[in-house]
């Protein structure tokens, strides 16, 4: 089996394509067990369809399907326009629907699902939480020492809430995000949708404009811009390499 292990800015992913559809759960779980497969923070699988360019299969680190995957949509999105796949700009279904993604060279941007509010903001373990959905749950809370994020009040938000967490540093136009991501069980170096939950509930407190500069634990730069409700998420990905399994 071909496979590519792409790099999303921290968010590792294993990716390839077939015709054939089946459960890959128990695939997803070895390949990216990081002691004894390739190790990553997902596999995505892509897979014909009649009316998009493609649709994909998503799973964790831990084989659970998730929904949708911001960094995976942009590292799928290059692997589909490097393995001619697809074209520049492309359109494939997920299972938060349809994602619009285009490749220019290294980056790329995706149009990610319409940001959904799940709950009024409410107090917990002394923080004040943002509960919305960027394709996946999120709850996200604002700190001023990002160093704070705490692992064990993450995991215990996670399960109570069935959510990923994000703790954000608001700085002028520009937002620090350390995310604890459901389905790998632990931080990871970057969370795309957690990005875009972060950047979706400053813009709706007014604490930054229509566009904003993200960084995630890894430090690299990525963007986010709110266009008529819409988000668009935009980064660099990288190919670390291809290889053959013979599984
Ligand atoms: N762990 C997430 C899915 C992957 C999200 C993240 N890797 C991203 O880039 O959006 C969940 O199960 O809700």
């Amino acid at each position: 089996m071909h496979i590519a292990k792409y790099n999303a800015n921290g968010n590792d992913f294993i990716i390839f394509h077939t015709f054939v559809e089946v459960d890959r759960s128990t695939l997803a779980q070895q390949l990216c067990d990081r002691q004894k497969g390739v190790g990553a923070d997902g596999l995505i699988v892509l897979l014909p369809h009649a009316e998009y360019d493609f649709k994909w299969q998503f799973y964790n680190n831990d084989g659970s399907i998730a929904s949708m995957c911001g960094n995976g949509t942009r590292a799928c999105a290059h692997y589909a326009f490097t393995n001619q796949l697809a074209n520049a700009s492309m359109r494939f279904l997920t299972g938060a629907g349809v994602i619009t993604s285009v490749v220019e060279n290294d980056l790329v941007e995706t149009e990610l699902t319409t940001p959904k509010v799940l709950s009024e903001s409410f107090e917990e373990n002394g923080l004040t939480w943002h509960f919305c959905d960027t394709g996946v749950p999120h709850l996200v809370t604002f700190v001023e020492d990002i160093g704070c994020f705490d692992k064990v009040i993450a995991r215990q938000m996670r399960y109570k809430y069935n959510a990923n967490v994000n703790y954000a540093r608001l700085e002028k136009n520009a937002l620090h995000v350390r995310t604890y991501e459901r389905g790998v069980e632990d931080e990871t170096l970057a969370c795309g949708t957690g990005m875009a939950a972060c950047f979706y509930s400053a813009y709706r407190q007014k604490l930054v404009g229509t566009s904003a500069t993200i960084y995630p634990i890894s430090g690299d730069e990525l963007s986010l811009r709110i266009v008529d409700q819409k988000l668009f998420f935009k980064g660099s990905v990288q190919k670390v390499f291809e290889t053959v399994l013979d599984l």
